[in-house]
């Protein structure tokens, strides 16, 4: 879950509670209108009318007009909440109720509302019930002062500990998403990533890929790049110390060329340099710069067959145009495979191929 669809969820609770708020309000100030339903056969208030219309004209904006985020819900509260306080003073000063069970009953109604639809908004739920518990008070002059206050208290404390836990765990769970989304990202980079280079693997290539900047009409360069006599470096000097070969031709590489090109670890001592946005002139400097960067590197390799003293790669070069990434890799893999066979330490574009031409030789054979 990412931390935009956690923060969707508490919309739609919002949106849920403010629907489930006015459908309570509705039903009971209907409940009081409707002649018949009510405990006596007087007229309806002018407040329950009003709350009847005011909730239906709300229940249809919210169900039909807007998905958007309205924060209604404390304002609506207080309103309803002045309203119910109107309507019960209204009507015990009509004088029907005066044995106290109307203020009681009206004051639980009013709870019932909130403790269904707002128990999760504390602020909202006392600016509801804070109306209608004043008008129940002073109406009733200190005859149930008691009974009514136990009323108000208990349910009152209830739903602020209630409240008060659930915020807990909202954070917690707020902080737990979060947590789980910063780990899935540095996980999915360093599974992009080769741990002995720091460079990415093909992995990380695919992702860059798919992801290459430009219009289609950019140019690209694949250039794929290979330590000469490698295994007879493993052989001579053990594999540690290829290891730590391997690292430095790696920060080498990466040195010579932009930070917007790709360096891939391509496979154990075969790299791949994908230039970009870069004409083919500039695309061949980068190349034989690294050639040379490797070169000036100076680890020792006596046993570089007849190429040199030192460690050393070589290179082929070829554009990526249409025909796509994986013809573009082929064509380096056969320019670099001449270039082997041409002598190492050597740098060869594919469209050179035919005429075999060498654009770089070894300069420090
Ligand atoms: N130390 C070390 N060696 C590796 C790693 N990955 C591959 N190699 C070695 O790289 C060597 C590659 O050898 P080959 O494919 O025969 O090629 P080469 O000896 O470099 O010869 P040419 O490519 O023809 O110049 C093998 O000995 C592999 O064991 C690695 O992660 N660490």
């Amino acid at each position: 879950m990412k931390l935009q669809s956690y923060d969707e969820l508490l919309h739609s609770k919002y949106r849920l509670s403010l629907l489930l708020f006015l459908a309570l309000n509705l039903a009971a100030s209907l409940f009081c209108c409707i002649p018949g339903t009510s405990l006596t056969p007087t007229t309806p208030t002018l407040p329950a009318i009003v709350i009847a219309i005011s909730s239906a004209l709300l229940l249809f904006a919210l169900f039909f007009l807007s998905k958007r985020k309205l924060a209604l819900l404390t304002l609506v509260a207080f309103f309803m909440g002045a309203l119910w306080a109107w309507h019960i003073t209204d009507k015990y000063l009509r004088g029907l109720y005066i044995d106290g069970v109307f203020l009681l009953f009206s004051l639980i109604t009013i709870f019932f509302i909130s403790a269904i639809a707002l128990s999760d908004y504390l602020l909202a739920f006392c600016l509801h019930i804070a109306p209608a518990s004043s008008a129940v008070l002073v109406l009733d002059q200190g005859e149930h002062r008691l009974l009514i206050l136990f009323t108000l208290a208990l349910p009152l404390i209830g739903f602020t500990l209630q409240h008060m836990m659930r915020r807990r765990s909202d954070r917690f769970t707020r902080q737990l998403v979060q947590q789980l989304y910063a780990e899935k990202e540095s996980y999915s980079d360093l599974s992009m990533l080769d741990p002995l280079t720091g460079l990415y693997n093909r992995r990380g290539l695919k992702n860059r890929l798919a992801n290459l900047p430009g219009d289609g009409t950019s140019n690209h360069f694949v250039l794929l790049l290979d330590i000469d006599h490698f295994k007879a470096y493993n052989d001579n000097y053990g594999h540690a110390m290829g290891d730590q070969a391997l690292a430095r031709v790696s920060v080498a590489i990466r040195d010579a060329v932009r930070s917007r090109d790709i360096v891939v670890r391509y496979g154990g001592e075969e790299f791949l340099v994908l230039l970009t946005n870069v004409d083919a002139a500039i695309a061949m400097k980068l190349a034989e710069r690294i050639r040379q960067y490797v070169l000036n590197l100076e680890i020792p390799h006596l046993f570089n067959d007849r190429v040199a003293t030192h460690v050393t790669l070589s290179a082929g070069i070829a554009p990526l145009n249409e025909a796509g990434f994986e013809a573009a890799l082929a064509n380096a893999d056969r320019a670099l495979y001449v270039a082997k066979h041409q002598g190492r330490n050597t740098l060869l574009a594919w469209e050179n191929l035919s005429s075999a031409r060498v654009v770089q030789t070894a300069s420090a054979r």
